[in-house]
């Protein structure tokens, strides 16, 4: 078990090292329409960093470039931003092997939230546990926004 430290420590050291909690957390297929999610393989506690939503940093205008030619299924990896002003975005359609990426929508109850951390100068952004999970529970966040189709949608 790694030393105790503070949850934004916690955090940067993630993001400068490029891991994932993968001790803490796993990647599990949940059914067709959801695909994959992330779910706690240990008790996580409020507060805590869990993981980082890494992928490509871009300004505005690339970010509109991309979504220009990305198919529906990669825009949905774009998370956009702002920053110091301007719009940015994290582009995580490329599968890298992260977990942040994988991590599923819950507008009522989710578990976590994203926030911007700022590391050597450059944002990152990292969910935080909103209460404490427990073994098992899918990691959640709310996407925020009002074009998530699944919300709407009523499946038999
Ligand atoms: C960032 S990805 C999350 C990982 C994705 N589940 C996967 O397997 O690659 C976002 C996509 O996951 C799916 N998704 C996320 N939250 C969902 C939810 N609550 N219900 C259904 N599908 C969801 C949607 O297809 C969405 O476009």
């Amino acid at each position: 078990m790694p030393p105790r430290v503070s949850p934004l420590k916690d955090a940067i050291q993630h993001v400068v090292s490029k891991t994932d909690k993968t001790y803490k957390l796993e990647v599990k297929y949940i059914n067709a329409v959801k695909g994959r999610g992330l779910f706690a393989a240990s008790s996580i506690c409020k507060g805590e960093f869990v993981v980082e939503y890494r992928g490509d940093l871009i300004n505005d205008a690339e970010s509109q470039r991309r979504r220009s030619l990305y198919h529906p299924s990669c825009v949905a990896f774009m998370f956009a931003f702002k920053w110091r002003g301007k719009m940015w975005c994290i582009d995580a359609s490329r599968d890298d092997g992260s977990f942040g990426r994988l991590v599923n929508d819950d507008h009522r109850h989710p578990n976590c939230k994203m926030k911007r951390i700022d590391v050597n100068g450059i944002p990152h952004l990292c969910l935080f546990a909103l209460n404490d999970i427990k073994e098992g529970q899918e990691i959640t966040y709310d996407y925020g926004g009002e074009d998530c189709p699944w919300r709407t949608q009523v499946f038999p």
